[in-house]
């Protein structure tokens, strides 16, 4: 029985790694992973959604529409508490521009300059969306807690990372191993909670 094509509904490369490695971890057989760039381009809606989890459903829901495949998309970000959870669905833009990482992690430092330490707890959320045409969908969340730190430390992964310290770990979430970061972060735990979906998805 040929692999069931499974398209990843993301335009951030980082992401995108990140999302194909933990479900390639989570060694889930006759999956094969389809990237936006091996199918048409097709419009893609605002994500202009209140929740992680209406963000993740809508490009999912767009992806799987325009291609007739199964599909899975990832919304996140990171709600700090000092901010009332805030940057939150904003995070990909929180400086005014998509994507520009270092002038979001600049600014929110700048916005914690004077926050002590008992105030700079943080959690990332990652809501991620299962959506099969002509059959179910499925959402799930995943959150990481731990500390908005002063200064931006190590070269790994993306967005916040550099300034965010999980809970129980001195270091960044920048400086852990991909591997590290999988088996903790918001988005590796949201993603194993949608695997019974994909061992069903795939038949196994
Ligand atoms: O929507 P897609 O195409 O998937 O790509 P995106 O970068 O726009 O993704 P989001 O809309 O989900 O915004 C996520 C933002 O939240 C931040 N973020 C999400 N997950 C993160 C992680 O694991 N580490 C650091 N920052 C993260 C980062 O700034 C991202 O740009
Ligand atoms: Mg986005």
């Amino acid at each position: 029985m040929p692999d069931t094509k499974l398209l990843v509904a993301s335009r951030n490369a980082k992401k995108l790694r990140e999302l194909r490695r933990v479900l390639d971890a989570a060694g889930v057989v006759g999956i094969e992973l389809v990237g936006l760039d091996e199918v048409p381009p097709f419009p893609e809606a605002p994500e202009t959604g209140a929740t992680f989890e209406d963000n993740a459903l809508a490009k999912a829901r767009d992806g799987a529409a325009a291609t007739g495949l199964p599909c899975v998309a990832d919304d996140s970000g990171i709600e700090i508490d000092a901010l009332n959870a805030m940057p939150g669905v904003l995070s990909a833009r929180w400086s005014g521009t998509h994507g520009q990482d270092e002038a979001n992690t600049a600014l929110v430092l700048a916005q914690l300059s004077d926050t002590p330490d008992e105030r700079r707890g943080a959690a990332f959320v990652s809501a991620c969306a299962l959506v099969i045409p002509g059959g179910t969908e499925t959402v799930v969340r995943g959150e990481w807690r731990g500390a908005v730190a002063r200064e931006s430390h190590g070269e790994n992964g993306f967005g916040y990372d550099p300034i965010f310290v999980p809970e129980g770990d001195g270091r960044s979430a920048a400086q852990l191993s991909p591997e590290e970061k999988d088996a903790a972060s918001h988005r590796g735990r949201a993603l194993r909670t949608l695997i019974p979906a994909l061992e069903e998805l795939a038949g196994t």
